[in-house]
């Protein structure tokens, strides 16, 4: 895209619709006239009222402590210099928006008109009583050092200048993970900083903390060089004043420098100067929305470069959006009075950390790459991670604690993680548990379409962490040079080619004829089956060399389920299998049934498809509380459809009177259960909502979970395939690795409990 359209993309992203980027949203029903007079008088006076008995009420009663203020006077926005309160507007509602997005933190914009120090403390001191915390952006230096000080002082709830603190954070994590994967010790490094305001100043503090020498860092802001004898500094820039007389100009200080950190303004960096630097040189140009020098041009002009920059459009972000949301949601969460060294030092060592971690494959996905890699060209955590929460906040909420400065304090870690995951709408506690419970007793997975990269990719996932033993079916040499093509490692992991001198082989192909010889399956034929994978895979799991068979992800269900039921078959007790989808909702899990295999079953093959979905439901340590869906409720409309599933209803009550089960019903019934005990007081499903639906037909079924993946935003989870006598599932055509993760942890947990139903 040309800067032009580029420019005015970003203009109308601003003005359409409703202007600005943020707006108020109620959180409590104001639909009817009740709701109303409790919102406003007469009911608000009683929190009111509490609030004066007790000033702390106001926590409780009011949206305080989960409001944070971001101010600015517009005196420094971005990079773009003193354009004046109005003008950073679009900067600080930009902020809002980032600490909604990113930790569920609601903010007021607030642009004050006010560049005296007594004045802006004034106004921001009097805000006290409204917010939880404040976040001073955009002041230039030197009053923001003094505003912030004040502030810190006279107020008692968190103040926080994003400019110098998030950023030094952020970039102090970079810095020291961009010396590690370079070799360069910080107590060595020689470092030009450019820029002396706010965020060079408080970022060049916390390199020294670091182990940068002082006398390794030369500082420049827009008069020069800071030496000894400048006559203009301030004592803030005199500590950084150099004692070094060489260096007249930033040509000069850059001249084998190991480190360039911009925080001044765009391009004020030449390629000639970066060819200067020493070799493996780490330049973080910082300036917004220009940097220092462009990234391209550093990336062309130096191939052992670390390069890094404030702007999202390139790798290494280096932007204090990685820190900030994520500093107040741990602070709000203690009720800290302040954020203090400990807190910045916990974030800035949790966001290092987290750099060095397995990049989930959401991340990957969200900025579509293959295979991020702690390395160069990712330094610090993407700000999509959504990982980002639970390791910053926690690590913030935590030295709070330890630090003394929290007015609340955290017993459970763990329900707390899954608090600030479901902020972010991230609630998959079940399928965490459910990886939990496979990690317990990892099983051997064989996989039929190993030669795909987004298999394979899984089996590395489930391998790493401890979930499964992959073993991998297909051409070797293929499967080899798509893991070496795209950095997979899967260490010593067996991979067979069925159609090579594959193990079992002959003793596969004679079960396979022993068992369909009189359907119409020669020798001759059997052996030519047995080199198709689905085949081959079943067998294994038949004859015990794997405990679970996935497939699937290029074929069609069929090619997969046929070779599944000729070896393995079905469960004892039942001759039928069936497919359920557990759909991971806002409001918990819901199991639908059966979404793949029975077209349009028979009252027998409901009840039958019932017993199965029933079961394996239990096998997640759910209840299950079952509706049979149809159009009509209880007998109020005839039909083949709400009959048969009516009937199907009247024998499992029958055959299994513990089974919690009804119907027919509607679907809003089932899910509503006000809704159902006010009109069907009898219904033997009444006081919770049914989490586990039986659909009458396929075709219903299948659109239901497909509506409910695409309008509703719910993970959809299978198809898990129930019947079989061993574990086999049947990826979806086309599925991400997240889904076959899933499925693959699915496959573990249903060879666990086949496993432990043969040797009960
Ligand atoms: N990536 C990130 O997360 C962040 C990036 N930034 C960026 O850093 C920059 C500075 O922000 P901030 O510290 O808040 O602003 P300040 O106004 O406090 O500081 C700006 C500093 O840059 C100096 N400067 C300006 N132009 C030049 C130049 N051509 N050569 C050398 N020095 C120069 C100024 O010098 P003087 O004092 O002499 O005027 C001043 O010291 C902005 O571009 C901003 O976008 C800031 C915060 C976070
Ligand atoms: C990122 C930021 O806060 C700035 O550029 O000012
Ligand atoms: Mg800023």
């Amino acid at each position: 895209m040309n800067k032009t359209n580029r420019k005015l993309d970003a203009l109308n992203y601003h003005a359409k619709g409703r202007p600005g980027k943020i707006q108020v949203v109620p959180t409590k029903p104001t639909n009817s006239q009740r709701d109303l007079t409790m919102a406003y008088s007469p009911g608000v006076a009683e929190p009111c009222l509490k609030i004066a008995e007790n000033k702390d009420d106001v926590y409780k009663y009011t949206t305080k402590g989960n409001l944070v203020a971001v101010i600015s006077n517009g005196t420094a926005v971005l990079g773009l210099g003193n354009i004046g309160p109005e003008a950073s507007k679009p900067v600080m509602e930009g902020k809002g928006l980032l600490f909604k997005i990113y930790a569920d933190i609601d903010v007021f914009d607030l642009e004050i008109d006010a560049t005296n120090v007594d004045e802006f403390v004034n106004i921001v001191k009097a805000l006290e009583p409204t917010f939880g915390g404040i976040n001073l952006e955009d002041i230039s230096a030197p009053t923001c050092f003094e505003i912030e000080k004040r502030l810190k002082a006279e107020m008692n709830i968190p103040v926080m200048h994003d400019d110098q603190h998030g950023t030094a954070i952020i970039s102090g994590a970079a810095l020291s993970n961009a010396c590690e994967i370079q070799g360069k010790k910080l107590s060595e490094i020689k470092l030009v900083v450019n820029g002396a305001g706010a965020a060079a100043i408080s970022c060049s503090k916390i390199y020294l903390s670091l182990g940068v020498k002082k006398e390794n860092l030369v500082m420049f802001d827009i008069n020069g060089v800071l030496n000894k004898e400048r006559t203009d500094l301030d004592e803030l820039r005199m500590f950084f004043a150099t004692d070094r007389t060489d260096v007249k100009n930033l040509s000069d200080a850059m001249k084998d420098a190991d480190v360039f950190i911009g925080l001044s303004a765009g391009n004020v960096v030449s390629p000639d100067m970066l060819r200067s630097m020493a070799p493996n040189p780490i330049v973080f140009a910082m300036a917004n929305p220009t940097p220092e020098i462009d990234y391209e041009t550093a990336v062309e002009t130096r191939d052992d470069i670390i390069m890094a920059t404030g702007r999202s459009d390139f790798p290494n972000q280096v932007n204090n959006v990685l820190g900030f949301p994520y500093i107040f949601r741990g602070a709000l969460d203690v009720r800290a009075t302040a954020i203090n060294e400990e807190m910045k030092l916990a974030a800035a060592n949790a966001i290092a950390e987290l750099a060095k971690k397995p990049v989930p494959e959401a991340v990957n996905l969200a900025y579509n790459l293959k295979n991020i890699k702690f390395g160069r060209d990712y330094i610090i955590p993407k700000p999509m991670d959504q990982r980002l929460i639970t390791e910053v906040s926690m690590a913030v909420a935590k030295a709070a604690i330890e630090s003394g400065v929290a007015r609340r304090v955290i017993e459970d870690w763990d329900a707390y993680a899954e608090e600030l995951r479901s902020r972010i709408g991230k609630d998959d506690r079940l399928l965490r548990n459910i990886s939990i419970k496979a990690k317990q007793s990892p099983k051997r997975v064989v996989f039929a379409e190993a030669d795909n990269y987004k298999i394979l990719k899984a089996a590395q996932i489930v391998k790493d962490e401890g979930i499964a033993t992959p073993i991998l079916l297909g051409n070797i040499q293929k499967i080899k040079s798509i893991m070496e093509e795209t950095e997979l490692d899967l260490g010593d992991v067996s991979i067979i080619d069925t159609k090579g001198d594959a193990p079992h082989f002959e003793e596969y192909a004679q079960y396979l004829y022993e068992k369909r010889q009189r359907r119409g399956i020669t020798l001759y034929e059997a052996r030519k089956l047995m080199t198709d994978r689905n085949y081959y895979g079943a067998c294994m799991v038949q004859f015990g060399e794997a405990d679970a068979l996935i497939s699937g992800l290029t074929k069609s269900y069929v090619s997969t389920v046929k070779p599944a039921l000729q070896i393995i078959g079905t469960e004892p007790g039942t001759s039928r299998v069936a497919g359920m989808y557990m759909m991971i909702t806002q409001k918990g899990p819901v199991f639908f049934g059966d979404t793949t295999v029975n077209v349009n079953p028979t009252v027998e093959e409901l009840v039958d498809i019932t017993v199965l979905i029933e079961k394996s439901v239990r096998q997640f340590n759910i209840q299950p509380r079952i509706a049979h869906l149809s159009y009509s409720n209880f007998g109020s409309n005839d039909g083949p459809i709400p009959e048969k599933s009516r009937e199907a209803v009247r024998i499992l009550h029958e055959r299994y009177p513990d089974m919690v089960v009804d119907g027919e019903m509607q679907a809003n019934f089932a899910i509503n259960s006000n809704l159902l005990a006010d009109n069907f007081p009898f219904a033997t499903i009444n006081g919770q909502p049914a989490n586990t639906l039986i659909f009458p037909n396929l075709e219903s079924g299948n659109i239901a979970y497909k509506l409910l993946q695409e309008l509703g935003g719910a993970e959809a989870v299978g198809p898990i395939l129930l019947g079989l006598n061993k574990p086999v599932h049947v990826l979806q055509l086309g599925s991400s690795v997240r889904e076959i993760v899933n499925m693959i942890t699915i496959a573990v947990i249903d060879a666990q409990q086949k496993e432990s139903s043969r040797n009960a």
